[in-house]
């Protein structure tokens, strides 16, 4: 059972066994433009104690520039080298795992983070705006067509996901076995506004459920992006630590990577679901806010 982190004196001792915070984002520093309530002087005194800060994200819908304007705007100190999103971890496995052919190109479901991330990498993506012509009926649908340009069909948030794409990224997936078939992430639920809409997860299973493959999936809990941050600061696990707000990506994954786990109730993680999980943070506390040392 987890820890839950409430004494002054527990916070303390806890804040001084790490040098490496690893935060998640949504539900865990802010929910869309909302910070909550303590983050800022708490990310300020932890750096004053000579902790490392990591931003570690599944949101593709931004890529590392566009997250950097973003703690700017909000007034959360941050560089380019510490934000690690989805989108990057993407586009850096398109092209240097899967050393993707310069002819060739991705088809993406997803928003500018992904697209401007690939675009960093010198990988070619169908334009946005090819995707809706002529497709206004099921027999224009028709003319949908294997595509050996398609060398990849990448999934992100998408918060304009259409039938047509679903329909052109299912197309060329099901009927070439060589198009690589990539998800940013797979969290069923996105923390706003206090509540949890449908995720990327639950936009993945629109072409999972038809499909006969399973997706490469590139975010947290899945190794590939720690194996990055960990080689990149030489950090020792021992005293890392992955602050989430969600049991199976977050804390999954640093469980799996060897790490120290904070979880925080401020994103889609409640009593209840803590209590019936199967995974189990090392320690919880009610709010990033409160880690105050
Ligand atoms: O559906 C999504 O993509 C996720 O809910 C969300 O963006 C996760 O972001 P994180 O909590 O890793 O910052
Ligand atoms: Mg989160």
């Amino acid at each position: 059972m987890a820890t839950k982190l409430e004494k002054q004196e527990d916070i303390t001792a806890f804040v001084d066994s790490i040098d490496t915070f690893l935060l998640d984002c949504d539900g865990v520093i802010w929910a869309a433009n909302h910070v909550f309530d303590g983050v800022q002087t708490v990310l300020d005194l932890l750096r004053s104690k000579g902790k490392r800060i990591l931003f570690v994200t599944n949101n593709s819908t931004k890529s590392r520039k566009a997250y950097l304007k973003k703690f700017q705007s909000l007034d959360i100190h941050a560089s380019a080298d510490e934000i690690f999103g989805s989108s990057y971890a993407a586009a850096y496995y398109i092209a240097n795992v899967l050393k993707f052919p310069k002819a060739k190109k991705v088809y993406v479901i997803g928003m500018a983070g992904v697209r401007d991330e690939l675009e960093s990498e010198g990988i070619q993506y169908v334009e946005p705006e090819e995707d809706s012509k002529n497709l206004g009926s099921m027999d224009e649908m028709a003319t949908i067509k294997p595509d050996p340009e398609i060398g990849a069909v990448l999934l992100g948030f998408d918060l304009d996901i259409n039938y047509k794409k679903l329909a052109k990224a299912f197309t060329y997936l099901h009927h070439n076995k060589d198009c690589h078939f990539l998800a940013t992430n797979s969290d069923l639920t996105f923390p706003a506004g206090g509540t949890v809409y449908p995720g990327t997860g639950a936009l993945l299973s629109a072409l999972t459920a038809p499909l006969d493959r399973d997706p490469v999936i590139l975010g947290k809990p899945h190794q590939p992006m720690l194996d990055v941050i960990i080689a990149k600061y030489h950090l020792d696990k021992e005293r890392t630590c992955m602050v989430g707000d969600r049991l199976d990506t977050d804390i999954e994954f640093g469980k799996t990577g060897g790490l120290k786990t904070l979880l925080v109730m401020t994103g889609v993680t409640t009593p209840a679901s803590l209590e019936a999980s199967k995974i189990q943070p090392d320690f919880y506390i009610s709010s990033l806010g409160h880690l105050k040392p």
